[in-house]
Parts: C-alpha cells; sequence; structure tokens
C-alpha cells in the first residue's frame, strides 16, 4: 500500500494467526504499529474476526518466495467472502532456537509452522532433524519453552526468542537469503481507489472455469488482447468434483481502466463465478528483486 492509502485505512484492531511473535504479528506491528493485534488459532478464525467485526482488518500470509503458495488460504478466501485492501512484503529471517541449557549436538527434533519448516528444509536436513508442524512459528517456540524439552528446537523469530526465553543457536536459518513471504490485508468491505492513469494498481479476482478444451485460453484471452499484465495465476480443484476448476488471478490493473473493463467482459462471458477480491496498489518490495 502506498502511504496515502494506508492513512485512509486505520483499523483499531488487526486480527492475525498464531501466538505473539509469529511473523504474521510483526507483520502487523509493521503495517499498522498504532493497532492492536489479535492472536486467533487459524486463519480462518482470523478471517472470522473481521466477517464478526471484532476486528477490522486480518493479515494474512498468501505466499512466500521460497516454499510457495500457502495452500489453506486459497480455501479459505472464497468462503470468508472478504476483499483484499493491500498486500505487504515481510522479509523473513528465522532463527533456530532452543532451550538456554541445551547442548545442541543433543537436539534431534525441530518444530515449527510447515511453511517455515520447508523455508529452511536444507539446513534441517544438514543437521539431520526431524522436523514436526506446529500452528505457528511462535507457538513452536512458546511450546518447547514450556515443554521444557532440551532434546527439541524451533524455528522462529528473534523477538520470538526474546518473548519465550529461549537461545538463538543458529540466525539466518532459512536456506535463502532472499526469503520473504507475502501478506494480504482482508477486510468486510473493498476499498475505492480512485482510477488514475499511469498508476500501478493489483486486482484479484477468482473465477471458476468448466473441464472443457480451451476455456482457460478464452477465459484470459481478453487480458492479452488488452494488454492487462497477469502476475499471478493460482488453481486448484474444487474439493466435490473434477468437473470445474477455480482460479485465483492477479493482474496490474484496475477495474475502471476501460482496457481491463474489456478482459473482465470477455471473462464474464467464458467462465462462471467471477468474483472480484479488490483492487490495491502493489507494495514497494514487490519489485525489490527484478
Ligand atoms: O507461523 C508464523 O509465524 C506465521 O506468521 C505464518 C507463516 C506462514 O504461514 O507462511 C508466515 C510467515 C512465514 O513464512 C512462516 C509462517
Amino acid at each position: 500500500m502506498s502511504s496515502t492509502d494506508q492513512a485512509k485505512v486505520s483499523p483499531q484492531i488487526i486480527a492475525y494467526q498464531g501466538h505473539e511473535g509469529a511473523y504474521s504479528h510483526l507483520a502487523c506491528r509493521n503495517v499498522f504499529p498504532e493497532a492492536q493485534a489479535l492472536a486467533y488459532p487459524s486463519f480462518e478464525q482470523a478471517m472470522q474476526a473481521v466477517v464478526k467485526q471484532e476486528a477490522q482488518v486480518a493479515m494474512i500470509p498468501i505466499e512466500n518466495s521460497t516454499a510457495g503458495r500457502v495452500e489453506e488460504i486459497y480455501r479459505a478466501l472464497p468462503k470468508a467472502g472478504l476483499f483484499i485492501i493491500g498486500e505487504y512484503f515481510q522479509p523473513i529471517h528465522h532463527c533456530l532456537l532452543a532451550l538456554p541449557e541445551a547442548n545442541p549436538t543433543e537436539i534431534h527434533t525441530v518444530a515449527s509452522h510447515p511453511q517455515a519448516l520447508a523455508q529452511c528444509a536444507r539446513h534441517i536436513q544438514a543437521l539431520g532433524l526431524v522436523a514436526e508442524a506446529a500452528s505457528d512459528t511462535a507457538g513452536a517456540a512458546k511450546a518447547l519453552a514450556q515443554a521444557n524439552n532440551l532434546h527439541q528446537a524451533a524455528i522462529a523469530s528473534s523477538i520470538a526468542a526474546e518473548l519465550y526465553g529461549l537461545k538463538i543457536l543458529e540466525s539466518q536459518f532459512q536456506d535463502e537469503d532472499t526469503n520473504t513471504t507475502r501478506f494480504v490485508i482482508l477486510a468486510n468491505c473493498p476499498i475505492e481507489l480512485t482510477y488514475q492513469v499511469k498508476t500501478p494498481y493489483l486486482t484479484s479476482l477468482l473465477f471458476k472455469v468448466r473441464n472443457l478444451p480451451a476455456a482457460l485460453y478464452k477465459s484470459l484471452g481478453g487480458f492479452a488482447t488488452n494488454g492487462i499484465n497477469m502476475v499471478k495465476l493460482e488453481s486448484y480443484m474444487d474439493r466435490r468434483t473434477f468437473t470445474a476448476t477455480e482460479f485465483y488471478l492477479e493482474v496490474e490493473a484496475h477495474p475502471q481502466d476501460p482496457a481491463m473493463q474489456r478482459a473482465l467482459e470477455e471473462l464474464g462471458f467464458f467462465a462462471e463465478d467471477v468474483r472480484l477480491l479488490g483492487s490495491y496498489h502493489p507494495h514497494i518490495l514487490r519489485y525489490q528483486y527484478a
């Protein structure tokens, strides 16, 4: 989000998944330092908090540069009925944590969120540790401190180490230096951005196509012929059938751009259940590795 748009959105309460010190929590603090961040056990509950108006927005990780998409978000997004009002890129620097009195040579297992485990897979393998999935990174750190287990490590942030009294065995434990997670900011209503030519916008949308030859090709043809750049396309099967596929699409355009309107019209012609999830400005870090 640009600073002007951020100024327009000033939530008092932000919902996130995990425990205090999770990267989602850090993202909340970085984007909205004035707001109160409320922890929820699952992504779905964090989204529901916005639906129920316990929070004005939710900060949700959608993909990571090393480990790829956060699968469950794509399942939860269509059901939640929320809108994307912004994106935020958080560089993720993992630490390998243990109890202060632990001996690194006697540690056999490591717990963390599956995304964090995937982001550190090579380092975990090099140390010969067995990976165990936890609800979130900070939750793994907290559980380790409570269990007082000298043979276990956790992967979490340095802030989680401080919060839960753990020592840092290794910092920069992620496999890639550029490891970054993209978060989306969800709200009950879309933000209204006035369309201005030459201003960068992103628009996210969902649609479904029948499992027929050229169905996707025809649905997306309008974006190609109207010069609209696609930046992301995720596909996933509807859980009940193999005959239709659902797509999550992101394009660099505003819905009031006449070229985008023509592309959307063509999409509507060939696809089903087209739903605009929102238009927002790209975050500055989106282009840092370009
Ligand atoms: O467990 C956390 O700390 C989270 O915020 C979740 C999450 C994710 O789901 O991708 C967020 C950022 C990191 O990439 C690792 C985990």
